[in-house]
């Protein structure tokens, strides 16, 4: 990416959308490097999309329910997506899984965050899964999406305790401060200095 053109960044979300606001925040920095050009969801009425609203980003929503397959609905929520022409396409928080159109279109240039460490816990409920197995660290991960759940090549990882007290809820908060802190980091070095991929190793600079 030009030293001196912001990155563009779609951000897909389907609930509070904190990752996204610390995307925001940080974009407002002409140092960082990089700016949210659309923010997409799988579903209406979220904070996350509200959040975008106030910030003056464009949003879309694509649900898989109104479309006759997933196939159908992973096309065209690669081609809304591709319209923004993104240089990073961040899943914060979408809780859909993103079939071949999608990872063919962008390869490389799809990346997710995850509240825990990669490779433990993959899914959906994982500082639930975490706090039961009784680990006593866990966090979040930072990845290049690919085919399976949670399976991508590693960017980033930050680490928290488990504590004696933690519920699932107050687990996963420590998780998601620690979450956003490493989001916004590596993103903001994905913008400014790219990523090179070599078998499962990630190297920032291209
Ligand atoms: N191809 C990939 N897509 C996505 C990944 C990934 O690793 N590869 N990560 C997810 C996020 N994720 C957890 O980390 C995750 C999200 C959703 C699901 C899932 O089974 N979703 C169901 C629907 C559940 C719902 O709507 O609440 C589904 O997709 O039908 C598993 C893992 C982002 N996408
Ligand atoms: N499997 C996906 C998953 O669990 N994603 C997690 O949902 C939260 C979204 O928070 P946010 O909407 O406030 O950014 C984040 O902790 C993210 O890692």
């Amino acid at each position: 990416m030009p030293d001196n053109v912001p990155a563009r960044l779609v951000v897909l979300v389907s609930g509070a959308g904190t990752n996204l606001q610390a995307l925001l925040d940080a974009c407002e920095d002409p140092a960082y490097g990089a700016k949210v050009v659309a923010v997409g969801a799988d579903r209406e009425g979220i904070e996350g999309l509200a959040r975008a609203e106030r910030a003056g980003v464009p949003t879309f929503v694509r649900k898989v329910g109104d479309f006759t397959s997933r196939e159908h609905w992973d096309h065209t929520l690669t081609d809304t997506v591709a319209a923004f022409e993104p240089d990073v396409v961040v899943l914060a928080g979408f809780m859909k899984l993103v079939g071949a159109d999608f990872l063919g279109r962008f390869e490389n240039k799809v990346v997710n965050t995850h509240p825990a460490l990669c490779p433990s816990f993959p899914g959906v409920s994982g500082p639930a899964d975490a706090l039961e197995y009784g680990v006593k660290v866990t966090g979040a991960t930072l990845f290049v999406v690919d085919a399976g759940v949670d399976t991508g090549v590693i960017i980033a990882q930050a680490v928290v305790p488990v504590e004696d007290a933690d519920d699932v809820e107050s687990l996963h908060e420590r998780i998601k401060v620690a979450e956003r802190e490493m989001l916004v980091e590596n993103v903001g070095r994905m913008a400014r200095e790219g990523i090179s991929v070599t078998g499962r190793r990630v190297r920032f600079g291209s």
